[in-house]
């Protein structure tokens, strides 16, 4: 893994304006994977899967530090690196963790004007390339946004296993992470819901519309997918092997 530019000599740190820093929620137990830990841990060609992640993040000069949000008891990882920070203060859900994690960058001397870009650990198969095109999007709105797929299919609703309408899919997005936002008004916009338990914030952009943000759609890539399942583990490899 390179070293990230230190902040000093960094593009966005040289004068007043903002950085850019990553948050990686890495505190999930990863249930529906079926595997033995968590899992972000899992090796996948190679490597465990959350460094494939951290990979990428590093080779992105605009990225001043990383925050790994990992578990209180998790024991997995350990990372010597100056710009790459472990914290273990993962919360019950994902919303929670990245609430927690928003903090902690705060504490660690983030400005609530910089920029965060949050992004599952489990999707490890993000590139430079898309994070960058991310953040040069961003970086320029008022709001910020996050990277997300036209529906590729047909999309229909159901009623008790039956089909009950095919829904217009012209104005449908797939979520996907990274999701750039200022530390400030995202650490606001979380703490919003968390009297709710975070109800209905599945991802970043979600907390913004509910504070009345309306986030930036960015073209991702279909390869960009969150593991999740059992079978994803073996595309996610094929696919990183075809990238080496
Ligand atoms: N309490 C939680 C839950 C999730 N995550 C992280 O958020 C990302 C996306 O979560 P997802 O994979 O959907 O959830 P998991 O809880 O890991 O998996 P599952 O829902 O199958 O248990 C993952 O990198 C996961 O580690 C987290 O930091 N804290
Ligand atoms: C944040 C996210 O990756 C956007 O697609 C996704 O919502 C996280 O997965 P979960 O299953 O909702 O936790």
């Amino acid at each position: 893994m390179r070293p990230f530019p230190p902040l000093e000599t960094h593009p966005l740190t040289s004068d007043a304006s903002p950085r850019c820093f990553a948050l990686l929620p890495c505190a999930g137990s990863g249930s529906r994977a079926g595997t033995a830990q968590p899992k972000q841990y899992q090796e996948v060609d190679g490597m465990p899967m959350v460094l494939h992640t951290l990979a990428a993040f590093s080779a992105v000069a605009r990225i001043a530090q990383v925050l790994l949000v990992v578990a209180p008891d998790d024991r997995f990882l350990s990372i010597d690196h100056p710009d790459v920070r472990l914290r273990p203060c993962g919360g019950a859900s994902r919303a929670e963790s990245v609430r927690n994690g928003l903090t902690a960058l705060l504490e660690t001397g983030a400005l609530a004007t910089d920029w965060v870009l949050v992004h599952d650990a489990a999707r490890c198969l993000v590139t430079s390339e898309q994070i960058e095109s991310l953040i040069k999007v961003c970086a320029e709105d008022s709001v910020g946004g996050l990277l997300a797929l036209k529906l590729p299919d047909t999309l229909k609703a159901e009623s008790d296993g039956r089909v009950s309408a095919t829904l217009d899919r012209s104005d449908k997005w797939l979520a996907q992470t990274p999701q750039m936002f200022r530390i400030g008004p995202l650490l606001e916009a979380l703490q919003a819901q968390a009297a709710s338990g975070f109800a209905g914030v599945t991802d970043e952009a979600s907390a913004m519309e509910m504070a009345g943000f309306a986030p930036r759609l960015v073209p991702g890539s279909a390869q960009n997918f969150k593991v999740t399942y059992p079978e994803d583990f073996a595309l996610a490899e094929a696919i990183l092997r075809s990238r080496s």
